[in-house]
C-alpha cells in the first residue's frame, strides 16, 4: 500500500513544521509568464492539445529546492521550473521540473520513510543521526540525487540550467504509437554555473533580480526535448537517469517574457498538478509520479487555509 496523500504531506510537516503559506518543497520561488509552441516533431509525437503547434500561454514559477522561503540561492539543492500551459479551450496542463536529472527517492514509501527518519528529535531539535544513518544504509538509492548535487555547482541563473521532468511518461503520437519518454528543458543561453567561490560570496537571494534584468533585455528561452529509452532502461525508477546517447527529439520551445516585479503573483496560489492527461501524455508506471498530484493538492489546500 503506498502512503496516502495526507500521509505524504504529514511527513513533510513532521520535518518542517505545519505548512502555513509556503510550499513544503521549493518554498522559495518567483512567478513568471510566457508562451510555448510545439515544433512539427512535437505535433507528430503527441496528440495532446498542448503540442498542436499553436502558441499556448503559460504561467511559470522558478523555484529553489529549499523547505524555507528564505533559503539561499547558492546551495547545492535543485532549482525548479514549473509550468502551467493554458489552452485556448480553457484546459490546462501542469508540470514541475528540477535542475537535476534524478529524484531523491525511488518510491513514495522511501520518500515518507526518509522524511520521518529526519524528523527533529524533541530533545535536541535535530534529526537523530542513528535514525538517518540506518535509513540511508537501508535505502542507498535515496543518496543518488544528493550525490549528483554535491558534485555539481549550482546554476548561475534560472536561465542557465537544464530542467528535467525526471518521471517517465507515455506519449501517444499522431501515428497512434505510444512511446515512453522523459523530458528536459534545455536553456537557449547554455548551461552556466556559479564558481565554487561564488557559492560563498553571492547574496542569499540573487536569482530573481538576475532573471528580471535578463528578461528586460530579451526573452529567456528553453527547448523542450524528449529522451526515449532503449530496451532495458527502467521507466519506473526516477533515481536512475537513462544514458545520454538515447534518441532525442526537440518537441517545443518555451519563451519567458515576463517576471513578477516582487514576491507573489499568479503562480503562488496554485499548485502545479501533474495530471494523467489522456490522450497524448499519460503516466508511466513510475510510482512516484502517481503519488505527486494528490500530495500537491493536499499541500495546496493546507497552505491556502
Ligand atoms: C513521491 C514523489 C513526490 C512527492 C510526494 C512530491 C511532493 C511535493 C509537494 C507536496 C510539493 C508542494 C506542492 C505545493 O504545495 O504546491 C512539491 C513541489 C515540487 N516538486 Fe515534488 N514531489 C514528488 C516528486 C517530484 C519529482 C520527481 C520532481 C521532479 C521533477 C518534483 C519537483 C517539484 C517541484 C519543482 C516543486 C515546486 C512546484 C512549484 O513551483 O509550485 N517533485 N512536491
Amino acid at each position: 500500500e503506498p502512503p496516502s496523500s495526507e500521509e505524504i504531506v504529514n511527513a513533510f510537516e513532521a520535518v518542517l513544521g505545519p505548512i502555513r503559506t509556503s510550499r513544503p518543497s521549493h518554498a522559495k520561488g518567483t512567478c513568471a509568464a510566457g508562451h510555448f509552441t510545439a515544433t512539427p516533431e512535437g505535433t507528430r509525437l503527441s496528440v495532446a492539445p498542448v503540442f498542436n503547434g499553436q502558441r499556448v500561454a503559460t504561467v511559470i514559477r522558478f523555484g529553489v529546492g529549499v523547505g524555507n522561503p528564505a533559503g539561499p540561492d547558492t546551495g547545492r539543492t535543485t532549482r525548479g521550473l514549473s509550468i502551467r500551459f493554458e489552452m485556448p479551450s480553457g484546459d490546462t496542463w501542469d508540470m514541475a521540473n528540477i535542475s537535476a536529472p534524478i529524484f531523491g527517492s525511488p518510491t513514495p514509501e522511501a520518500l515518507v520513510a526518509g522524511l520521518l527518519a529526519r524528523r527533529p528529535d524533541p530533545a535536541t531539535g535535530q534529526p537523530n543521526p542513528q535514525a538517518v544513518a540506518a535509513f540511508v544504509a537501508a535505502n542507498p538509492a535515496t543518496t543518488l540525487q544528493a550525490r549528483w548535487l554535491a558534485a555539481t555547482l549550482p546554476p548561475a541563473s534560472w536561465a542557465t540550467t537544464p530542467y528535467w521532468g525526471v518521471n517517465a511518461f507515455r506519449f501517444q503520437g499522431a501515428d497512434g504509437e505510444v512511446r515512453h519518454a522523459r523530458w528536459v528543458f534545455e536553456p537557449a543561453a547554455g548551461t552556466q554555473r556559479l564558481t565554487e567561490e561564488e557559492t560563498r560570496t553571492k547574496p542569499a537571494s540573487f536569482l530573481a533580480d538576475e532573471l528580471r534584468q535578463r528578461v528586460a533585455r530579451a526573452p529567456v528561452e528553453f527547448d523542450m526535448v524528449l529522451q526515449f529509452p532503449a530496451p532495458g532502461d527502467d521507466v519506473t525508477n526516477p533515481t536512475i537517469a537513462w544514458p545520454d546517447d538515447r534518441p532525442r527529439a526537440v518537441v517545443g520551445r518555451l519563451v519567458v517574457t515576463e517576471v513578477a516585479p516582487g514576491p507573489g503573483g499568479a503562480c503562488d496560489p496554485i499548485s502545479f498538478l501533474q495530471l494523467d492527461m489522456a490522450p497524448g501524455v499519460t503516466y508511466s508506471e513510475d510510482p512516484t509520479l502517481h503519488a505527486r498530484t494528490g500530495a500537491y493538492a493536499v499541500s495546496l489546500s493546507r497552505r491556502l487555509q
